[in-house]
């Protein structure tokens, strides 16, 4: 008989996780597996996963206080039945909570399948992914990876703020890639990560080495 196990999907911003999560639950769904969707933090601003690619599904909310293992108990304790977790931004989990999804599996036998980024914009690791890269069965990539500006795939998460990439600040700041608000994310090679190279940057660099030498107009 096939173990359940604990499975973390992880990629930078922008590599499809939340798509990933939805097609996971869809797929299980259909074979009359029944599963819960947690998230937290997302984008819409609901208890939701959200996909950019448009799709949307209700999720119920992980509060810091909230016990994952008794949430699942209590729910099976009512007469339903759970196969399956779908956990979106699982690095703002706690690491007890993740603790709490790893007895899901072992004690409960319910498959967890937890979808996250691993580091922050300052490249440390968030303690709930640190946890589940100690704790999964499984740590797997998305298979389509975003590209830095540059061609190279992205790894990195960028913050910018003002239009400026910044090191410093909340380790939680949520928020979307690409422009228009004053947070925003920006999914960079490690090169330019650790240069500080956003697009924005080497547009401006390139536009001004096509420049006339004296910078007139002929
Ligand atoms: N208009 C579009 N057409 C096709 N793919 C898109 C479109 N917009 C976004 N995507 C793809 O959707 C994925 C981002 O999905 P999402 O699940 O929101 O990412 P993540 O949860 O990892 O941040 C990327 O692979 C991106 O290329
Ligand atoms: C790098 C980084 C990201 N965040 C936030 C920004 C988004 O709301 C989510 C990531 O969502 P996605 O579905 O993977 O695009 O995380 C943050 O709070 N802090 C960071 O350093």
């Amino acid at each position: 008989m096939r173990m359940a196990e604990l499975v973390f999907h992880t990629g930078p911003m922008d590599s499809g996780k939340s798509t990933l999560a939805l097609q996971m639950d869809h797929a299980q769904s259909a074979h009359d597996r029944q599963g819960v969707r947690y998230a937290i933090h997302d984008r819409s601003g609901g208890a939701r996963i959200t996909s950019r690619i448009g799709l949307s599904v209700e999720a119920v909310e992980v509060a810091g206080s909230l016990d994952l293992y008794q949430d699942v108990v209590s729910q099976l304790s009512r007469g339903g039945r759970i196969d399956y977790l779908i956990c979106d931004e699982a690095q703002f989990y706690r690491p007890e909570q993740i603790d709490q999804l790893a007895r899901v599996v072992d004690d409960l036998g319910i498959d967890v399948y937890c979808f996250g980024i691993l580091a922050d914009f300052r490249t440390e690791l968030f303690p709930g992914s640190k946890r589940l890269v100690e704790l999964a069965d499984r740590v797997v990539e998305p298979p389509v990876s975003p590209l830095c500006w540059c061609g190279r795939p992205a790894t990195h998460n960028a913050r910018i703020v003002d239009g400026q990439m910044v090191r410093e600040g909340d380790q939680v700041g949520v928020g979307d890639i690409g422009g228009g608000s004053e947070i925003h994310y920006e999914v960079l090679c490690r090169r330019h990560h650790r240069q500080g190279i956003t697009g924005e940057i080497s547009r401006a660099t390139l536009s001004e080495q096509t420049l006339p030498f004296d910078g007139t107009k002929s």
